[in-house]
């Protein structure tokens, strides 16, 4: 696995190495020694998976309130999604400051991203399905949001939106809180 850290600190692009023969590919997407050793989260908790049926869906921008901030290791295992990250950490150089990345069951590169992040993707796909690994169980009652187009943001978002759920359609501005 390749880990390359990104502008925003905490975020790394991690990209399989894969083994191809005749048959097709094997290649690693996890390893607790390896993550260890680039000092990230080694041990997860939960392991999620988010079908996205339309093109253009989008899911968040969500984050568990402390002390249940998760660490996320987010792939996309089909089709493609735009996934995007934003620093929430009180004191950030780059605090609101956002990154986004495809994903995509061709390029198999998966985002890390660290508590302290709120996460959200739009699909660039039908189907597009994502797979998660968290590293701490989810508490409901602590689950929280950014709404997409919140003017305190950066995000671009490559596609009109198609699919958003009414919570994520909701959110107050974040400055208003
Ligand atoms: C996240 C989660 C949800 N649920 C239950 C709660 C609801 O009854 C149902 C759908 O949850 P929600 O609408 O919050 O799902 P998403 O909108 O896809 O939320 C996710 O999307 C953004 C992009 C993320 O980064 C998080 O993984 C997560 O917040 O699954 C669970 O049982 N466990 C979970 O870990």
């Amino acid at each position: 696995m390749v880990f390359e850290s990104l502008p925003l600190s905490g975020l790394y692009r991690i990209t399989p190495e894969p083994h191809a023969d005749e048959r097709g590919l094997f290649a690693r997407t996890f390893c607790e020694d390896a993550f260890a050793r680039h000092g990230l989260a080694a041990r997860f908790a939960q392991s999620s998976v988010s079908f996205n049926a339309r093109r253009g869906t989008v899911r968040g921008l969500h984050f568990a309130r402390e002390p249940h901030a998760e660490t996320k290791l987010v792939r996309c295992t089909s089709g493609a999604i735009h996934d995007v990250a934003v620093d929430l950490r009180p004191g950030s150089p780059t605090y609101l400051r956002s990154l986004g990345v495809t994903l995509s069951a061709e390029n198999r590169h998966a985002l890390y991203i660290p508590a302290g992040f709120a996460h959200g993707f739009q699909a660039l796909s039908d189907g597009a399905e994502v797979l998660y690994m968290i590293d701490r169980p989810f508490v409901a009652g602590a689950a929280d949001g950014l709404r997409w187009d919140d003017p305190a943001l950066d995000v671009t978002w490559p596609e009109p939106v198609t699919v958003i759920s009414e919570r994520d359609r909701t959110y107050p501005d974040w400055k208003a809180r």
